[in-house]
């Protein structure tokens, strides 16, 4: 059999992206492993499947896959490259989108200069909605990694995130500690670390160790993410330029009710077949 799929990224983030509404999909451990390894197959931080609508009200559904093969409910950078491939394969021609996740509806607008702003929903601080297991909710909470005290704020943008001020993101610890705070048992779903250094009220930068796929060149719920917990804490404007590794990303919101609006570039890379045989 042939599987045709979409190779895109957004500011990094890599994606196989596959069209389920007009062809079967079944998404096997060994054929998403096909899909995400970057040596013995195509390649990706994550993989999206845009399926039928199972509810009325929505335009696609939208599923995300890790590249360790877990099945969750978030991807930013994702959403914004969905927005594109939609219209490039001719499934829609709105510029407005809804999309459901397994936890969220996402709103999707591609703007006329190629830019696609997602509406990700409001974040969510109680512990039990990130989830996270602690007595009460706090602004900042604190947890012994090794004999080190690690602080942070937590998080849920449809997805589990996790976020600690770093003095320079550059010699921040992303392959040490993100690795051993992502499976961390007060984080029963695991989560998405992310190491942000505050530059000023209005640009921060960002790396963010991802829950299922190691360090990724952006990550768009952890900008949100970070901002949100930025403006929690007090730190950060309403407007927000996040920089990450692959490129910037703009992140607004109103504060705390409020959705998380994030603006930033999806790109196709290439297109193309992949022999499957199970
Ligand atoms: N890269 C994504 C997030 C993908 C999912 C995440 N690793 C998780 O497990 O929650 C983004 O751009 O938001």
């Amino acid at each position: 059999m042939q599987l045709r799929f979409t190779k895109m990224h957004g500011t990094g983030n890599d994606f196989v992206v596959i069209d389920a509404t007009r062809a079967r999909f079944a998404p096997t451990p060994a054929l998403l492993h096909r899909l995400t390894d970057r040596r013995f197959g195509v390649g990706c931080d994550q993989v999206l499947v845009v399926e039928a609508p199972s509810v009325p009200d929505v335009d696609f559904d939208y599923r995300i896959f890790n590249a360790d093969g877990s099945e969750v409910g978030q991807c930013g950078n994702g959403s914004r490259c969905l927005a594109r491939f939609v219209a490039d394969q001719g499934l829609s021609d709105k510029p407005r989108l809804r999309v459901r996740t397994r936890t969220s509806i996402l709103e999707l607008q591609r703007r006329d200069d190629g830019q696609v702003t997602v509406d990700m929903g409001a974040p969510r601080f109680e512990p039990r909605d990130i989830p996270f297991k602690a007595a009460e909710r706090r602004a900042r909470y604190a947890l012994d990694m090794d004999g080190q005290r690690i602080e942070f704020g937590a998080v849920s943008m449809g997805n589990p995130h996790l976020v600690m001020e770093v003095a320079d993101v550059d010699t921040a610890p992303v392959g040490t500690l993100g690795p051993k705070l992502e499976p961390h048992p007060d984080f029963p779903e695991r989560v998405n670390v992310g190491f942000l250094q505050i530059v000023s009220r209005d640009r921060v930068r960002l790396r963010v160790f991802e829950r299922g796929a190691g360090e990724t060149l952006a990550c768009g719920s952890g900008a949100c993410a970070a901002v949100a917990v930025g403006q929690l804490w007090g730190r950060l404007d309403p407007r927000v330029i996040v920089q990450v590794r692959g490129g910037e990303l703009i992140i607004e919101s109103k504060g705390e009710g409020e959705p998380v609006l994030m603006t930033g570039p999806a790109q196709t890379v290439f297109t193309g077949e992949l022999e499957w045989n199970e």
